[in-house]
């Protein structure tokens, strides 16, 4: 058995990497770590984990982190760094934070601030980068691997099959998204009161400000483009978990609806988690719940010359603990779909 522990336990992110441990053949549950709740009963956090309710969380120091194979860090941006670095070399440490997944510390400092902890392995298999190359290839044997962003793979696996294809203008990319809650983490903050934002949509992170534009951008130079230019627009609406993704981009001359078709079809049609949908069928967010699915939907708008892409996710699953668990496999040397459905709850 694999011994796991979760850093950040008490949290969204840490309590989806559990849920799907507790389903995982190989994997056997360590320490559970967080910061102020430390003492307190596990099953107070997270309710759902039944199984692990009577146990206590703990503080997230070395000495618990000591003799486990492998510890996911789900912990606030910049805290990742400074718990990982007291990790041994030999252990698989999985951030699902930020820290350590851009290449650039200019970018970094520009839109998260601080020093930049480094950059890792990037956790996300299906992401193209090269000809008939992907992410995955570099994973196995791998001891540290940086987990993307959730609105970066929504966003990132709509666009990358055209752009790595040659079909779409990489310096004239809109993306806007909708996004459940969860996306925002358990710490409380004024805009996510009940009051605020059910029955409301309401855009944040407008005008280029947005932490995931540089990841997207160097996901899409990875995926063969010279430049990326996006402008990105994410939009809260009231739902706890998914993120419907729309990007659209500027046509390269001679690319239609049938290059685009015959390109997302070869990117995507061996990959076990991201499905094109058959043509005329649109990805909704609660056909991915609970799923480690990536939807996806393409088509040419003639009349304006640009591609339009849809992808549906559940960002607690494919856009971060199943990615991440996705990622444990391969480096761990598992068969990459072990513990991971593609079979979601509804309605
Ligand atoms: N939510 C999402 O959809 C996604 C989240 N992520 C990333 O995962 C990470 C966690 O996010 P999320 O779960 O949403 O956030 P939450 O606010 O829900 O959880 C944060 C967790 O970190 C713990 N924590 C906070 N400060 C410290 C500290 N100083 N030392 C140890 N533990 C600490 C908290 O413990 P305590 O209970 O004690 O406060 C809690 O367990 C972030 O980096 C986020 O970017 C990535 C992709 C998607
Ligand atoms: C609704 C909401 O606020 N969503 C967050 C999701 C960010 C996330 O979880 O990704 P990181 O791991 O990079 O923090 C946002 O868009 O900023």
């Amino acid at each position: 058995m694999i011994k796991v522990a979760v850093t950040g336990a008490t949290g969204y992110a840490g309590g989806e990497v559990l849920r799907l441990l507790l389903q995982h053949p190989d994997a056997e549950i360590g320490a559970l770590t967080a910061g102020s709740s430390a003492g307190s009963r596990f099953g107070q956090h997270q309710p759902h984990l039944l199984p692990l309710a009577d146990r206590v969380v703990a503080e997230t120091t070395p000495e618990n982190l000591a003799g486990h194979d492998v510890v996911f860090l789900a912990l606030p941006h910049g805290h990742s760094g400074a718990v990982a670095a007291q990790l041994p070399d030999d252990v698989l440490v999985i951030d699902c934070g930020a820290d350590h997944r851009l290449e650039s510390s200019d970018d970094w400092a520009a839109y998260y601030g601080g020093e930049h902890a480094g950059t890792w392995p990037y956790g996300m298999p299906e992401l193209i980068t090269g000809p008939g190359a992907r992410q995955r290839d570099a994973l196995p044997g791998a001891r540290r691997v940086a987990v993307p962003g959730c609105n970066v793979t929504a966003v990132t696996l709509g666009l990358q099959p055209a752009v790595a294809a040659g079909l779409v203008e990489p310096t004239d990319l809109v993306a806007v998204l909708a996004n459940g809650f969860s996306g925002a983490g358990k710490a409380l903050k004024p805009h996510l009161l009940a009051s605020e934002g059910l029955g409301s949509a309401s855009p944040y992170g407008v005008g280029g400000s947005h932490r995931h534009i540089p990841e997207i951008a160097q996901n899409l130079t990875r995926a063969g483009a010279d430049e990326v230019t996006i402008s990105f627009t994410p939009t809260l609406v009231p739902m706890a978990r998914g993120i419907l993704a729309t990007a659209t981009a500027k046509l390269a001359a001679g690319a239609g609806a049938a290059s685009v078709r015959a390109a997302y079809e070869e990117a995507y049609g061996e990959e076990p988690f991201v499905h094109l949908l058959p043509e005329g069928q649109w990805p909704t967010t609660a056909a991915t719940l609970g799923a480690n699915t990536a939807l996806v939907q393409v088509a040419v708008d003639e009349r304006v010359g640009r591609l339009v892409t849809v992808t549906a996710i559940d960002n607690l699953v494919k856009g971060t603990a199943g990615g991440a668990i996705q990622s444990m496999n391969l480096a761990l040397g598992l068969p990459e779909t072990t513990g991971l459905t593609t079979i979601g709850v509804a309605p």
